[in-house]
């Protein structure tokens, strides 16, 4: 591990002696490999030893406007250091973006996270070589700063209802951009508030007097010099929220604000000097950059889940309480099979999302390529499976992650336990980027699309057709897979017959479709789920894995399927021929049972597989969670950095409690 201390929790200490796998192996596999696990750790000792990157006070005590200062303050500082990276560029700033080192130095939130994580990707996305050739360059070295800037306060959800207007005026060869009303202002882009100079707008194209539709425009809206707004631009913060709060989301309204042609961003579609409009091959084009934001969300609530596991493992093997035994010692809470029920399933779905993350990345690369090469074929599956697996990432490691919390007693509640933060950045992403429900009925129209059809992508290749395998009670690991597989198939279906019963009733097909919500999302989440558990079970069967950690990982996918099994068990009622031959109640006993029994033999390596997650005291930034497991003395020590701690008597006692106390009401 990266830091020994000299003190070491005795129960802590006794977790680690006798680990049956290699910690090391399951490092390198997380990483990806034994050189990034070490390129990792070069780069957190390059980045977490500068003493300027620490914080002097808890970000807490600060105000709004001090937290961002200083979190800007370390962001440019760490923009700088990237420079002189051992780690190279471009890594580095991935491990800055990400919810790892990146956070453990902003953690509050990086004001310069959507110049990284939308504003670039939106100009390679989006834009001409040419463009690129123009913009890319000056994003790269800092000379701008971007944010992507689609949402209003109208309309986030349904971007064809956006109303910021770019009309085509061809006497200048300007678009010309304006807020036709209240609601048409941009509200949430991240780092518009006070930090971007630029940003790529998402607006309506009109053009020879029509429509075309949303498209995005390279805009500038701060002087470079003085940083002032630029006539015509209305700009500011919107103000605290429930986390990530010096990310500076900000509002932005255009009055008349003209902009050359050539800055509507013109990869996919183009408008000509006459104002002749040339449409793109597939108009959802213009969403990509927020498909590549959904994957990489994927990563980042997986990070973070890890962190808040870790955090509540490690405690929870050091808090001892109440009696298990009547007259025994007080036993690690740990011990409580309650508390594994509690714990073992979020760590076992540390390494689920992780895996499918990891599957999500490569298809979102291979489709990329083809998309630059003209082929769109892959296009609807990654777009199907990028919804499925941010909507479900997010949803349920926000659930896990607020567990965690719970699992930690009063103590988890503190703000220093870190559990504030992480939640705050989790939960956002269950809005951000998609809100889930409706994404959730994106993945529906996909998969009903496909059952319909009979033709879809590979992720959805086992709608297509009767499906195979055991109709009877099967406990193998591919058994279980099949079991979810006939769920997703038989959600499907009567997700599709409730359509088609709308439909005869003489329904609209948009108001079948709005009928049908609650069926479509079942079906929707059921399709997700399936993805996750067959890309952990197959990824077992791969791999140079050694025998131990094969067994614990084995261990972990079987008690995470089950888990979820058992908490989505009303679905198996779906299963026509399970409710007819009376198999759900003999399906819920059996797995119960083996469910017990995997929570009782994960148990003794919970501390060693988070310790394997090789996640730094300051990454983790938590009294709590911290490896040499000194819980009590971190907790006093953080409560002494309170303001109200730094005088016996605070100064308002003499100025409001004393008359008070004084006053005989
Ligand atoms: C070197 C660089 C280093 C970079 C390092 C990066 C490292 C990153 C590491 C960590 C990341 C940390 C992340 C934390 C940082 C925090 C950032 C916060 C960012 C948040 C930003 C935002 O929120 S931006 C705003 C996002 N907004 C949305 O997502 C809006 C949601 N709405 C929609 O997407 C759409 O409107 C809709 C899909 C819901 C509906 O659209 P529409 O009405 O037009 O479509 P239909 O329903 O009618 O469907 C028509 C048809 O189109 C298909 N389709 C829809 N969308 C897509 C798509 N995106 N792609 C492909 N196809 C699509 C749909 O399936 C239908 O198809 P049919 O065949 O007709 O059925
Ligand atoms: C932390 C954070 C950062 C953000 N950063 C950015 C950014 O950088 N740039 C940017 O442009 N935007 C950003 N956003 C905005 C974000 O993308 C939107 O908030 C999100 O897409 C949801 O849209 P909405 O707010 O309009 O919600 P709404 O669509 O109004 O949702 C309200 C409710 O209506 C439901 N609903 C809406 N439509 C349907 C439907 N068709 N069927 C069923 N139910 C429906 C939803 O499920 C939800 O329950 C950010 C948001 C947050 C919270």
């Amino acid at each position: 591990m990266s830091q020994k201390e000299t003190y070491e929790n005795p129960d802590l200490k006794k977790e680690r002696q006798n680990c049956p796998f290699n910690k090391e192996e399951i490092t390198n596999l997380l990483d990806g490999g034994k050189e990034k696990t070490a390129e990792r750790k070069q780069l957190e000792n390059y980045i977490l030893s500068d003493e300027q990157l620490k914080d002097a006070v808890p970000m807490e005590y600060l105000s709004h406007a001090d937290k961002y200062a200083e979190e800007l303050r370390k962001a440019c500082l760490l923009m700088h250091k990237l420079e002189n990276s051992p780690a190279g560029q471009v890594p580095t700033l991935r491990a800055l973006m990400g919810a790892g080192l990146g956070s453990a130095v902003l953690k509050e939130g990086n004001p310069l996270a959507l110049h990284y994580v939308m504003f670039i990707p939106a100009l390679m996305g989006q834009g001409t070589i040419d463009q690129q050739a123009k913009w890319l360059a000056k994003a790269y070295n800092l000379n701008i700063i971007g944010t992507y800037a689609q949402t209003e306060l109208g309309h986030g959800t349904f971007l064809r209802g956006l109303e910021t207007t770019a009309t085509y005026d061809p006497n200048t060869q300007e678009f010309v951009l304006e807020s036709p009303s209240l609601t048409a202002y941009k509200w949430w882009p991240g780092s518009l508030g006070k930090t971007a100079n630029y940003a790529v707008v998402m607006a309506q194209l009109y053009t020879k007097g029509k429509c075309e539709g949303t498209h995005p425009f390279m805009v500038q809206l701060r002087d470079e010099e003085t940083h002032e707004p630029l006539p015509g631009i209305v700009i500011g913060e919107i103000g605290p929220k429930l986390g990530m709060n010096t990310n500076d989301n900000g509002y932005l309204g255009f009055e008349k604000f003209r902009i050359p042609r050539d800055q509507l961003l013109m990869k996919h579609s183009q408008v000509l000097e006459d104002g002749t409009y040339v449409k793109p091959t597939n108009s959802k084009l213009s969403y990509a950059t927020m498909v590549f934001v959904r994957v990489v969300v994927c990563q980042d609530v997986t990070t973070n889940l890890r962190k808040a596991v870790t955090i509540a493992t490690r405690y929870s093997c050091v808090r001892r309480q109440s009696e298990l035994k009547p007259g025994d010692r007080e036993p690690q809470v740990m011990d409580y099979q309650a508390q594994q029920n509690k714990l073992l399933p979020p760590l076992a779905a540390t390494f689920a999302f992780q895996l499918a993350s990891d599957h999500l990345w490569n298809l979102y690369n291979t489709a990329n390529n083809n998309i630059e090469q003209g082929d769109l074929e892959l296009l609807p599956d990654l777009h199907g499976l990028s919804c499925a697996l941010k909507a479900l990432c997010s949803s349920e490691g926000a659930n896990f992650v607020e567990v965690c919390r719970q699992s930690c007693g009063g103590h988890g509640y503190m703000a220093c336990s870190n559990f504030p933060r992480i939640y705050g950045q989790v939960t956002a992403a269950e809005t951000y980027e998609g809100e889930n429900t409706v994404l959730w009925l994106q993945v529906a129209r996909y998969l009903v699309k496909t059952r319909k059809e009979q033709t879809g992508g590979l992720s959805v290749k086992y709608l297509i057709g009767e499906e195979k395998g055991p109709k009877t009670v099967d406990t193998t690991l591919e058994g279980i897979v099949h079991l979810y597989r006939r769920t997703a198939v038989g959600l499907v279906d009567v997700a599709i017959a409730e359509l088609e019963k709308s439909g005869r009733k003489g329904e609209a097909p948009h108001d079948a479709w709005n009928h049908a919500a609650v069926y479509l999302i079942k079906a929707a989440q059921a399709h997700a789920r399936l993805f996750v558990v067959e890309s952990f079970v197959n990824s077992l069967k791969v791999g140079n894995l050694s025998a131990p950690v094969r067994t614990v990982l084995s261990q972990l996918c079987e008690l995470f399927i089950i888990y979820w099994l058992l908490e989505r068990s009303g679905e198996l009622f779906f299963v026509r021929q399970f409710i007819k031959k009376r198999l759900v109640t003999v399906e819920f006993q059996v797995r119960t049972l083996l469910y017990v029994k995997l929570l009782a033999a994960i148990r003794p390596q919970a501390v060693n597989l988070v310790d394997s997650f090789d996640l730094r005291d300051e990454i983790l930034a938590s009294p709590l969670g911290c490896w040499d497991g000194n819980v009590y003395q971190r907790l006093f020590d953080e409560a002494a950095k309170s303001p109200l701690n730094q005088s016996s008597v605070h100064e308002s006692f003499h100025k409001y409690l004393k008359p008070l106390l004084k006053s005989n009401l």
